[in-house]
Formats: C-alpha cells, sequence, structure tokens
C-alpha cells in the first residue's frame, strides 16, 4: 500500500499496537477522539465517527482505512454501540466508497461469536486437546450487544462491497494483551493476539489480495476455538506467538523468528 493509511481509533490499545509494529512502514493518518497527550509523528486529526464532516476530512487522500474506533467494552450498551460502533463504522464507509479507498480492514470482535460458547462446550473448547474450530464461514453468534455491533460492522462491509467494489477484511480480533498472554484465564489464553502480531496481521491485511474475507485475529496459540488457516492462506498470515509458551508473564520458549 504506497497511498497513506488512515488508522481511525489511533488511541487506543489496538492502535498502539498496529503502530508500534508498522510505524515507519506507511504513510499514516491518524484519526483521534481526543487530543493525543503527546504529539503524533505522523498526520493526525481529531474528529468523531459518528460525525459526516470529521469522517469527509479524515478519508480525503487515504489509499485504505483501518477502522479501530468504537466503544470496545464487551458490556456496552446499545446507545453507545449504536452510535460510535455501527453508525460510526457506516460513515466511514460511506466517506470511503465517495473517495474511491481500495482497501478497508475493520475492527471486528470475538464477541461477535460469543454465543457459539455454550455451556455444553466451555471450558472444554479453551483447551488444547479439544477440536472445536470456527474458521470464519460461519454466521455471527453474538453474545452481547457490543458482539452484535461488531456483525453490523461485518455486515455494512459485505454491502459496500458488493456494491462498491471496495476490498474488505473483518478481523474478529481476539484478546490483545502486551507482553504476555492473560493469566489464569483460559478463554483469554485460547484468544490471545500478542502486540507483534496484531500489527503483522493488520499489515498482512493491507498488503495481501483478496475481496471479501472474514479472518480471526489470534496469535498461533496451542489452545485455540478459532481457526487461523483462512488468515494464513490469504493473507500469509505468519504469527510468531504462543500463548502456551509463558508461564505466567515469564516467556519460556521463545519465537522461530
Ligand atoms: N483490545 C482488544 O482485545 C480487542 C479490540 N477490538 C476492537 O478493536 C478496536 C480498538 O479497540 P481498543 O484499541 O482495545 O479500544 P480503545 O478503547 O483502547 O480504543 C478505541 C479508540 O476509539 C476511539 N473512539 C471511540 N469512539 C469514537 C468515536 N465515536 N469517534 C472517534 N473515535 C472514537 C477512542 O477514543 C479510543 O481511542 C475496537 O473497535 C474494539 O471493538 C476487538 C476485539 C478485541
Ligand atoms: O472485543 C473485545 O474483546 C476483548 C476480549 O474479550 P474478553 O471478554 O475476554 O475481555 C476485550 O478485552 C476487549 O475489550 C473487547 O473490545
Amino acid at each position: 500500500m504506497d497511498d497513506p493509511v488512515l488508522l481511525t481509533g489511533a488511541g487506543g490499545a489496538v492502535g498502539e499496537a498496529i503502530l508500534e509494529g508498522l510505524e515507519e512502514d506507511y504513510y499514516w493518518k491518524l484519526m483521534f477522539h481526543n487530543p493525543p497527550a503527546e504529539q503524533p509523528n505522523h498526520e493526525y486529526l481529531i474528529g468523531d465517527v459518528d460525525n459526516p464532516d470529521d469522517v469527509r476530512e479524515a478519508v480525503s487522500g487515504v489509499g485504505a482505512v483501518i477502522h479501530l474506533a468504537g466503544d470496545p467494552r464487551p458490556e456496552a450498551p446499545w446507545d453507545s454501540v449504536l452510535s460510535n460502533n455501527i453508525d460510526g463504522t457506516q460513515k466511514i464507509y460511506e466517506a470511503a466508497v465517495e473517495e474511491g479507498v481500495e482497501k478497508f480492514v475493520f475492527a471486528s470482535s470475538n464477541h461477535a461469536v460469543g454465543s457459539f460458547e455454550t455451556q455444553d462446550r466451555t471450558p472444554d473448547m479453551y483447551r488444547p486437546e479439544d477440536d472445536f474450530r470456527l474458521d470464519g464461514t460461519e454466521f455471527p453468534r453474538p453474545g452481547n450487544l457490543y458482539g452484535v455491533s461488531k456483525a453490523t460492522g461485518e455486515v455494512l462491509g459485505r454491502y459496500y462491497h458488493d456494491k462498491y467494489g471496495i476490498k474488505v477484511c473483518n478481523i474478529r480480533i481476539g484478546n490483545l494483551t502486551r507482553g504476555h498472554p492473560p493469566i489464569d484465564y483460559e478463554r483469554g489464553q485460547a484468544m490471545w493476539l500478542s502486540y507483534p502480531d496484531c500489527a503483522h496481521i493488520h499489515q498482512c491485511a493491507l498488503e495481501a489480495d483478496y475481496e471479501y474475507e472474514t479472518v480471526y485475529g489470534i496469535s498461533d496459540n496451542d489452545r485455540k476455538y478459532y481457526s487461523i488457516e483462512r488468515a494464513k492462506e490469504v493473507l500469509n498470515y505468519r504469527p510468531q506467538d504462543n500463548s502456551a509458551h509463558f508461564e505466567g508473564e515469564d516467556r519460556v520458549v521463545e519465537p522461530d523468528v
């Protein structure tokens, strides 16, 4: 991707992971909701994704969008996900197709499929010996209203792709945690996404050739109930981390890189 890349939600955790890994690799245009604490090293603006004028300014001149902005709380109330996640995503798509943006990478979530974690499957499905896998072809089964907003974002992408041809990659992000996997949390270890793998999968989504894709954004954990085969095949995703290589906060097996 030679054109500038818009990163919405640039001040958040996922934005931080992406910028730490890919700061030098793209001409970034960062969108913040509130003024950043430090002066960014890149072009930036402050705005609301639910404001059409802010969004038009944000997409102006970019060739790709990584759309992270929104309310990330699994317990977020409907009013908040309706404006920040659903309306905000629709407005960004609308402006992106008007601008002729080529690629749109959408931060979807494990919570878009949370209701697959039924009582009879858990906790076994969080364990390495269990072979239950979701692969991205399944219809969403949200576990909360936040998950509904993420599933809706995926469907908005389907519509804007089919109607306008914009290339779309929905990344159903697992549990992004810096440095080491979540501790004493089997589910979180099964869906851990390390900071380096987070940056890498977003770079893959910016560079690969596809039309409309939905993939899981997790590291190559021994425990997993999300398949990463589609991300490997279509995006050339090659994760370096595995939650099984940690004991608590300590890495006990070095990554193969
Ligand atoms: N952190 C994680 O493990 C996961 C995150 N995600 C998704 O990734 C995205 C980023 O998540 P995080 O970085 O963890 O959250 P975060 O809360 O750290 O960052 C989100 C950013 O979006 C901004 N924002 C919120 N509403 C906005 C609006 N109306 N207009 C403009 N900006 C707005 C916030 O100011 C914040 O900087 C979210 O969409 C979240 O749903 C999905 C799955 C897992
Ligand atoms: O979508 C998200 O998922 C992660 C992981 O979910 P959790 O239920 O294990 O906490 C969550 O931490 C993050 O806030 C959310 O945006």
